[in-house]
């Protein structure tokens, strides 16, 4: 049984479909970075993930059981922005996940769970170099404390599977570095599972433990929105945390089809035939 497991995950919104058919096998501790064109449905995936919205078809499940109806702690996610409140202070903002855990948005903690609450918080802010910020509202911080912020609010309650979708791609490139290095840190001493949404190839290649494209496989040019996407390539680069393993050599390209599963590795990638009866 493996840790995620995505069987023929559909998603159609009125008369489009977004995804078809996709399909996975995710170990507990993966880095799974997505790559694909802009609009072919990564967050759409996401979301399904998080519980935020349910599958037309198919089915997903977290350690052999559906996925929760709605977000739950299992799972935190942070977004390209706006991933916190802006009218809560940093400090208020590491505190909110203990305040929420106990008794919705609305509780407040008072007495020794408060200060548990933001000794937790006070130990993440220092782990995320933003002690100096306690104080300040997230207007007032650059977009890399942001991030840092949204990552460390993610974290608080220790998520099984962390949800990234473009979270690094609003920041300049030395603070991307920094924010790379960060989350890679903050993976290997969590063990967590991650999937992360990416526009950036190198990026993909240089965090993940595994890199999925998504794309149509099928695709009517009189029709462009009939099919929607899938996984195209499915390609594992280095064994996930905690098994320690040295990463291959090269890449293995797996391509991923409706039908089948073919080795491709000693062939250069070449687009899918249009399935017959699909052509124009
Ligand atoms: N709630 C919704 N209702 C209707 N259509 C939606 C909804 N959410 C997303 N879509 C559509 O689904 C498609 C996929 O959107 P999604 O945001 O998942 O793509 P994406 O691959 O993440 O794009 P990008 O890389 O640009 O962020 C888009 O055409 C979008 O307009």
């Amino acid at each position: 049984m493996s840790f995620v497991e995505v069987r023929r995950l559909g998603v159609t919104y009125g008369e489009f479909p977004i995804l078809e058919r996709v399909s996975m096998d995710v170990a507990e501790g993966a880095m799974v970075t997505i790559v694909g064109a802009s609009g072919c449905g990564k967050s759409t995936f996401l979301r399904i993930l998080l519980g935020q919205e349910r599958p037309t078809a198919g089915a997903v499940l977290i350690e052999g059981a559906p996925i929760a109806a709605e977000p739950d702690p299992d799972r935190g996610i942070v977004f390209q922005k706006c991933s916190v409140f802006p009218h809560l202070t940093v400090m208020e903002n590491l505190t909110l996940p203990f305040e929420i855990e106990t008794g919705g948005p609305f509780a407040r903690l008072f007495g020794a769970r408060r200060r548990a609450a933001r000794e937790k918080a006070g130990a993440m802010m220092q782990r995320l170099g933003l002690t100096h910020a306690a104080g300040r509202w997230p207007a007032q911080l650059s977009g890399g404390m942001q991030q840092r912020l949204a990552l460390g609010q993610a974290l608080l309650r220790r998520p099984k599977i962390l949800l990234l979708d473009e979270p690094f791609g609003a920041l300049d490139p030395g603070t991307r570095r920094e924010m790379q290095e960060l989350l890679t840190e903050l993976w290997r001493e969590t063990g967590m599972t991650v999937f992360m949404v990416t526009h950036d190839i190198k990026e993909a290649f240089e965090l993940g433990t595994r890199v999925l494209v998504f794309d149509k496989i099928r695709h009517d040019p009189q029709h462009p929105h009939a099919y929607g996407a899938t996984i195209t390539y499915d390609i594992p680069l280095k064994t996930p945390v905690p098994v320690e393993a040295p990463a291959p050599a090269a890449p293995h390209l797996t391509l991923v089809t409706d039908t089948n599963v073919k080795d491709v590795s000693h062939e250069r990638p070449t687009r899918p035939p249009v399935p017959e009866g699909r052509r124009p």
